[in-house]
């Protein structure tokens, strides 16, 4: 009986000794993880990202959660009547519609990630790009067509100040941030897409890591077309690509582009609706998405 009971633990045991090497390399870095609202599908997998980055926390790195929200956004701002575009992939952000995405971002979703962490411990704080000037930022007129466009209170990061997140790090808890910036110049909030917020906050934090997790498996070669995710390029290969990109993907893939840019190790797009693609990611060799490297690494 007790014999039996050996053998049946034993593949555990390999499971945990494969992922020692990873273990030993991670250990102490950074890392920020940006979770999409439209990963954030069900609560069984709003649950293992939990796990996953409770995991990572208890395995000796230190995550940094960013969180998304658009698709939570879009449905408020539908409940409320207020109508919602895109322009440039950025949302058209009036006074009203800003009210809104602070309280869904701020109020709704980073509330209930900070409550899915902290079924685990008093791990999480939650905190928005507001607090302790953590992300400053002005008003962001694009570039349409070659005339500025006003699109709101859409905001473009000119400051990251990682004080607060590093010492929420140092104290041994997992800060968990809103895309949401205020402006030196004019006090208002602004909405930043949280794509680039992540991958400012894991440039400014010396961050090992930038993970973007979305609802897709990667960044595919030839969207809508085929399935092909690309597994890895280098910096100036995705330069490149940069204007062939659309939608959702072009914040995802330029804010790859700044994090590798400014000295983060790798940057990686992944399928955030497979449960734990975070632990897949940072403790097997089967990368599962897209990763982003600095140039001289691989660009064969
Ligand atoms: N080359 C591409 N590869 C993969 N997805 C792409 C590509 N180009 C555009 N997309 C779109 O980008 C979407 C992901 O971005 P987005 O909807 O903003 O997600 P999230 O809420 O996770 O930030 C995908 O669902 C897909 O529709
Ligand atoms: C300016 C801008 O577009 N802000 C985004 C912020 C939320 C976000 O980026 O959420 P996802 O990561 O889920 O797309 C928005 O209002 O939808």
């Amino acid at each position: 009986m007790s014999t039996t009971r050996k053998h049946t633990a034993l593949p555990k045991a390999q499971i945990l000794i494969e992922a020692l090497p990873w273990l030993v390399r991670h250990n102490g870095k950074t890392v920020v993880i940006k979770f999409g609202g439209n990963a954030m599908i069900d609560e069984d997998l709003k649950a293992a990202f939990a796990q996953d980055v409770v995991f990572l926390h208890q395995a000796g790195l230190k995550p940094v959660v960013v969180h998304g929200g658009g698709p939570q956004i879009s449905a408020a701002l539908d409940k409320h009547g207020i109508v919602s575009e895109f322009k440039a992939g950025l949302r058209v952000t009036t006074e009203d519609a800003m009210d809104v995405v602070r309280m869904v971002l701020a109020g709704q979703v980073q509330r209930e990630l900070v409550g899915l962490l902290n079924q685990h411990g008093p791990l999480a704080v939650g905190l928005t790009g507001e607090d302790a000037h953590t992300i400053t930022a002005t008003r962001h007129q694009p570039e349409i067509d070659g005339e500025l466009v006003d699109i709101g209170r859409v905001g473009e990061i000119t400051a990251i100040d990682t004080g607060a997140i590093e010492a929420l790090l140092a104290d041994g808890r997992i800060p968990v941030v809103s895309s949401i910036a205020r402006s030196q110049d004019d006090h208002h909030v602004y909405n930043v897409n949280a794509d680039t917020a992540a991958a400012a906050l894991a440039a400014a934090l010396g961050a090992e890591t930038l993970m973007v997790l979305t609802d897709v498996e990667g960044l595919y070669e030839d969207w809508p077309n085929s399935d092909e995710v690309i597994s890895r390029l280098t910096a100036s290969q995705l330069e490149k690509l940069l204007p062939e990109l659309s939608s959702g993907m072009v914040p995802k893939m330029e804010g790859c582009l700044h994090a590798v840019r400014g000295g983060v190790t790798t940057a990686r797009v992944i399928d955030g609706r497979v449960q734990h693609s975070i632990l897949l990611e940072i403790f097997t060799d089967e990368g599962i998405g897209t990763m982003v490297v600095p140039d001289g690494q691989g660009d064969s």
